[in-house]
């Protein structure tokens, strides 16, 4: 069974993470998740996260480097291929245009959330990793 390629950004900003809730109107309703979305035809990978970072919380983005993809079978032939990427905000303020809400979070308290399955390993590489990513710069000023 082919699976369905998902971007998803590690938005890292002032050494905490983004991370959001998926709301009531989104299949995975009340799991946490980095956000992101299916890639269309035609698109790049990240291509596809600037375009759905912008639609889902309305700013801007620099993709900075990959992590590993991630598959998970959701089951009924529904296999989802996560592809993150490390990225900083860019410019714009975060407006919830899908997600119940969001939070910035230290890396150790990820684990504490209830997580889509297929993110799992994704943020426990970026914990293994974080030390080279923590102090990444991003043009935004608060
Ligand atoms: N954006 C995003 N989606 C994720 C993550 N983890 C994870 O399992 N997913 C799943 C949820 C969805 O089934 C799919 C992404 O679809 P989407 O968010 O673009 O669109 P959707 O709600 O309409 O998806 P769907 O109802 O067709 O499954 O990937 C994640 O970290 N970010």
């Amino acid at each position: 069974m082919k699976a369905i390629p998902v971007t998803c950004a590690i938005i890292i900003h002032q050494e905490k993470v983004l991370v959001a809730k998926r709301s009531k109107s989104m299949n995975l309703a009340g799991y946490w998740e980095f956000p992101g979305g299916k890639i269309e035809e035609g698109e790049q990978p990240e291509g596809c996260l600037i375009r759905e970072i912008k639609e889902e919380l309305g700013i801007e983005i620099k993709i900075q480097s990959p992590l590993t993809p991630s598959k998970f079978d959701y089951s009924q032939g529904k296999i989802i291929e996560l592809i993150p990427f490390i990225c900083t905000w860019q410019s714009g303020e975060i407006n919830l245009l899908e997600h119940e809400i969001i939070e910035w979070l230290e890396v150790g308290e990820l684990p504490k959330l209830k997580w889509a399955p297929a993110d799992i390993p994704i943020w426990m590489e970026l914990s293994e990793k974080w030390q080279a990513f923590r102090s990444i710069s991003s043009h935004k000023q608060c």
